[in-house]
């Protein structure tokens, strides 16, 4: 108990949030969106004023975790960012002999993300990669988890990923995407991209930060409606799918391979 305390303070002090104020002044020529070194070190205080429910999402992957995570099987976090997920995913496990792998493709990501995993002391080994999700070669997986990252793949790119997560989990093992959903339903769509913009404000984003990232983000994040992802996981085998977190045009879907 005292211990767990003590590694949530220790988690708190690592990951301290530097106040994102990225997009505060005007910017000349917004260019595309990146996940360069500006954006990595404030990005833990960005993603929770901008994301609605992820910390949420955070604690509840670690409890999927729990339930999901088989002795002797890989883990993967796929566009792992700072490594929120696998490091509640490593609290949260005490299976012998698996391994998570926690890759992005940021080299300012990856960098930080190996300086957390470093903080802690665990049983299970982490390996920190950088490289392209596309390019990857996954096996004997018991969870694997997209976290905000599907979207950022082109949509080509999307089913095959999919395509080689399902080929990649053993029976009975899940698949954690979160994203940002578009909704067909204009009315819908549009009240959801609205609440999400008064989530922001209320969070201190003024309108120029919110406009400013809104356009960078235009050309690099393209959102899907959930019945495309559930069409997509369907596609690729998996036969349990469903959405288990949503909050405004955020949420969260599982998938289990039979
Ligand atoms: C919104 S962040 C993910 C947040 C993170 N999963 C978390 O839970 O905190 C998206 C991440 O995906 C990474 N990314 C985007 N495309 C990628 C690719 N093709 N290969 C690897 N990483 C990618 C980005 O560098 C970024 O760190
Ligand atoms: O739509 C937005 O405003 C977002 O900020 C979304 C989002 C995301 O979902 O990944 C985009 C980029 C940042 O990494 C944090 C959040």
């Amino acid at each position: 108990m005292i211990a767990e305390i003590v590694l949530k303070i220790c988690i708190n002090v690592m990951m301290e949030d530097k106040k994102d104020a990225l997009f505060s002044a005007p910017i000349e020529r917004l260019g595309d969106w990146t996940f360069d070194d500006k954006v990595a070190e404030v990005f833990p205080d960005m993603i929770k004023r901008s994301v609605p429910g992820y910390s949420n999402i955070i604690s509840m992957i670690g409890m999927l975790a729990k339930r999901f995570v088989k002795a002797n099987s890989n883990i993967y976090d796929l566009g792992c960012s700072l490594g929120a997920a696998t490091l509640t995913i490593r609290r949260n496990i005490d299976q012998e002999n698996c391994r998570i792998y926690a890759i992005d493709n940021s080299s300012a990501m990856v960098e930080r993300c190996q300086k957390h995993i470093n903080a802690y002391k665990a049983s299970t080994p982490v390996d920190v990669i950088c490289a392209d999700i596309n390019d990857l070669t996954m096996q004997n997986a018991s969870m694997i988890v997209l976290n905000f990252t599907l979207q950022f793949l082109t949509p080509e790119n999307r089913q095959l990923i999919l395509n080689k997560i399902y080929q990649a989990l053993n029976p009975n093992g899940i698949l954690v995407l979160s994203e940002k959903f578009s909704f067909e339903d204009s009315t819908i769509n549009e009240l959801l991209f609205d609440m999400h913009y008064d989530f922001k404000r209320a969070n201190g984003y003024s309108e120029l930060e919110i406009s400013q990232k809104r356009s960078m983000l235009e050309n690099v994040m393209i959102t899907d409606s959930i019945d495309t992802h559930k069409l997509r996981l369907k596609h690729a085998g998996f036969e349990h799918i469903n959405t288990w977190f949503q909050c405004f045009n955020f949420g969260s879907i599982i998938a289990i391979k039979k």
